[in-house]
């Protein structure tokens, strides 16, 4: 080859090699811009896990049936802390089981299966492997595979029930997920039983630290981080702020009358404002755009329509014609977050009940696409 031809096929193949490496950084850049990074905030118990999980039902694998075992013991240990919730309420309220072979059955299980022992057992009964063969244990003791119908002949004592009906008026309440799951008892004593997806969205959890699941939907690979709500916690938020498109943050709609877990003395809803000012307002979101959900719409009716008003957090609230008005009070309370906010900021907000299978399918495809947007506009100016 002469010295000019060989010039030539060296200008040719750095031609194609810087090619190929524009073409790189366009494939990086386009994928880049198809990665959408969202952060879900919002108070403790908001809906924040409820909404990834509903997420991973319409666009993730949708709980194999092997999953949905795995998580039956979560199931258990709601069940097991609302026996104890109600019966710990009886006594304040005077209530006795009235078969007195169900109080001493009751006094046995807590006295030979503490809590977590007897969330040990639980998984045991279905294949008989009973961790009553271990030698310390004593001999008095109910087997395992009795525990399921010990709780449930304790479940259906008048007494009992009787207490239950009178829930309202515990001075410690049970949970939406304790009621849902004694409710429910007696198909979750089955020895079969296996958690619907329905059962699952009902779990109560507390998140601990900060989880992050990847979902793709349609060329668009999302990443999504939960945070655990309660105040302990926040401070960990703001090490994820960096580079977020979207925060999705929860409300629970139906804390107007309800205290934080950890400070009684702070109402749910005045607690989400503060935060949502907080976050709205912080140097390190400015940019981000905020979708907000409005949740637990389906409690918040519920105490409406029992006569309870918006007004217990925001005295100043006026009833039109003195009646309880929903849609009046669910946009007196948006007006209020929208009020905190900065002025320029973008708001999105969405009326929500995030263990509603269907309303949330509809939900989270309207708020994807929103947030598609969102990331295109931004990609769009760098
Ligand atoms: N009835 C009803 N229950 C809901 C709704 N959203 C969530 N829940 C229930 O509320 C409880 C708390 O929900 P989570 O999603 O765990 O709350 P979270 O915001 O992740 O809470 P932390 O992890 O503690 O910050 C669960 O038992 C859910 O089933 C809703 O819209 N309606
Ligand atoms: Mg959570």
């Amino acid at each position: 080859m002469t010295e000019k031809a060989a010039g030539k096929e060296i200008t040719k193949s750095a031609t194609a090699r810087s090619r190929h490496i524009d073409h790189q950084i366009d494939h990086d850049r386009d994928e880049k811009h198809r990665e959408v990074q969202l952060l879900i905030l919002g108070g403790g118990g908001s809906g924040k896990s409820t909404f990834i999980k509903q997420l991973r039902i319409h666009h993730g694998d949708g709980y194999p049936v092997e999953e949905r075992k795995r998580m039956k013991y979560d199931v258990y240990e709601n069940a097991i802390d609302a026996f104890h919730r109600v019966v710990k309420n009886m006594k304040e309220l005077s209530i006795t089981l009235e078969i007195v072979d169900n109080s001493k059955k009751y006094e046995t299980l807590c006295e030979t299966y503490p809590m977590q022992e007897i969330l040990c057992v639980f998984p045991n009964v279905e294949n008989g492997n009973s961790a009553l063969r271990s030698p310390q244990l004593s001999r008095s003791r109910p087997q395992p595979s009795e525990i399921p119908a010990q709780l449930l002949s304790i479940w259906e004592d008048a007494g009992f029930q009787r207490a239950f009906n009178l829930r309202e008026k515990f001075c410690d309440p049970l949970t939406e997920a304790e009621i849902y799951f004694l409710e429910h008892f007696i198909r979750v004593s089955n020895k079969h039983y296996i958690p619907t997806v329905q059962d699952l969205l009902h779990v109560r959890k507390p998140t601990v630290g900060v989880q992050e699941h990847s979902f793709r939907v349609q060329e668009f690979l999302f990443r999504v981080i939960d945070v655990a709500g309660q105040k302990s916690q926040r401070k960990k938020w703001m090490h994820f702020f960096d580079g977020v498109t979207a925060v999705i943050f929860f409300v629970a709609l139906s804390g107007f009358n309800e205290q934080l877990e950890e400070d009684s003395t702070m109402n749910k809803l005045h607690d989400s404002l503060e935060i949502f000012e907080e976050v709205t307002r912080n140097k390190f979101l400015l940019i981000a755009d905020f979708i907000l959900f409005l949740n637990k719409q389906d409690l918040f009716l519920q105490k409406l329509e029992n006569g309870l008003s918006i007004r217990t957090a925001f005295p100043e609230f006026k009833e039109k014609s003195g009646a309880v008005n929903p849609d009046a009070s669910i946009k007196y309370i948006r007006n209020k977050f929208f009020a905190t906010a900065p002025q320029n900021k973008m708001i999105y907000p969405h009326v929500s009940c995030a263990i509603d299978i269907d309303l949330m399918k509809v939900i989270i495809d309207d708020v994807l696409q929103i947030i598609m947007e969102i990331n295109l506009k931004k990609a769009a100016l760098i």
